[in-house]
């Protein structure tokens, strides 16, 4: 059975009655086959499952999506019943910031103002100080976040690592659509041309790939991944496509290495990444 709870206290007393591990999955909602993984994950790795369904205004910019985002409790209620979670919580923004907006944040250090930081100032701010929040009131064994969403999943890892927070964080591969489209929640904005035109993120990623394996150097690498971004469906404007460590970190590259894109189709900012592995430097 699935119970859903919306407040601090319930959730305090459901949590209470779960004995052994908890595995957390932390979403937005609007929940898709990516998140099902993620909540399958938590099933084979933990005793229990606990679902968060929070869209956290913290996050948002002033000219972003709070408003539109889509919510459907209902619908993903079904979903994580189908997975097999034991507990969803479905706070209120005022439930979790019963004194307005916190004037405590966490500082996500030098990469939060990086990437999708740079184009979204305050992002992962408001992402660390949610995720820190949800870990306290949740208290898990193990947290689990999607490979998609792969700078998040890197500062949440460097966030329980610095700040010694006693949980392990788990990544999961991106799950895909079989033409290649990264599963996003925000896919459901698109028009079908729009549709068609997103597709050219993840054929940057494979084209990028296809050259690292080939065994190509850093710059071409980078070349094949924008001629095949450019050769797409006219209508997705890139905003970043780069070449780093898998850690995100600046210096060298050689070995094991992350391909990173963003860009808008139309009114909708979309994100992936793929694993790459360069030759080694000679
Ligand atoms: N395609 C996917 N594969 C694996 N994990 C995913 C995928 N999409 C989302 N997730 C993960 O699910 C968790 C919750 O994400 P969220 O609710 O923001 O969904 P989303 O699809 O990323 O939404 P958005 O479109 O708003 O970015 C995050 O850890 C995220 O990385
Ligand atoms: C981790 C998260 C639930 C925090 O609001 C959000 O950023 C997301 O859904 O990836
Ligand atoms: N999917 C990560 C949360 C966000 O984009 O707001």
């Amino acid at each position: 059975m699935t119970e859903l709870v919306h407040t601090r206290a319930d959730l305090a007393k459901a949590r209470a009655t779960l004995t052994g591990t908890v595995g957390v999955v932390m979403t937005m909602g609007a929940l898709h086959s990516g998140h099902e993984t993620l909540l399958r994950a938590a099933r084979e790795r933990a005793d229990h499952v606990l679902v968060t369904v929070f869209v956290n205004p913290l996050q948002f910019g002033p000219n972003e999506d709070f408003d539109r985002y889509p919510r459907t409790l209902e619908a993903d209620l079904e979903v994580c019943r189908r997975a097999g979670a034991d507990l969803v919580f479905a706070p209120s923004v005022a439930e979790m910031y019963p004194d307005g907006q916190p004037r405590v944040r966490l500082d996500p250090g030098p990469l939060g103002g990086e990437l999708e930081g740079a184009s979204r100032p305050g992002f992962f701010h408001g992402v660390l100080t949610v995720v820190l929040k949800l870990l306290q009131l949740t208290q898990p064994d193990l947290a689990f976040f999607g490979e998609k969403d792969y700078q998040q999943l890197t500062l949440v890892r460097r966030m329980a690592r610095d700040l010694d927070v006693p949980v392990e964080v788990v990544g999961v591969p991106t799950v895909r659509e079989p033409d290649g489209l990264a599963l996003s929640s925000r896919n459901r904005y698109l028009s079908e041309p729009e549709r068609a035109a997103a597709l050219s993120l993840s054929a940057a990623l494979r084209a990028g790939a296809r050259a690292a394996d080939e065994g190509l150097d850093t710059t071409a690498v980078l070349t094949a991944a924008h001629t095949a971004f450019d050769a797409g469906t006219p209508g997705a404007r890139l905003d970043y496509l780069v070449l780093t460590d898998p850690e995100l970190e600046p210096g060298p590259l050689s070995g094991p290495a992350r391909l990173v894109i963003a860009a808008w189709v139309g009114a909708t900012r979309l994100i992936d990444n793929a694993a790459i592995r360069l030759a080694p430097r000679p």
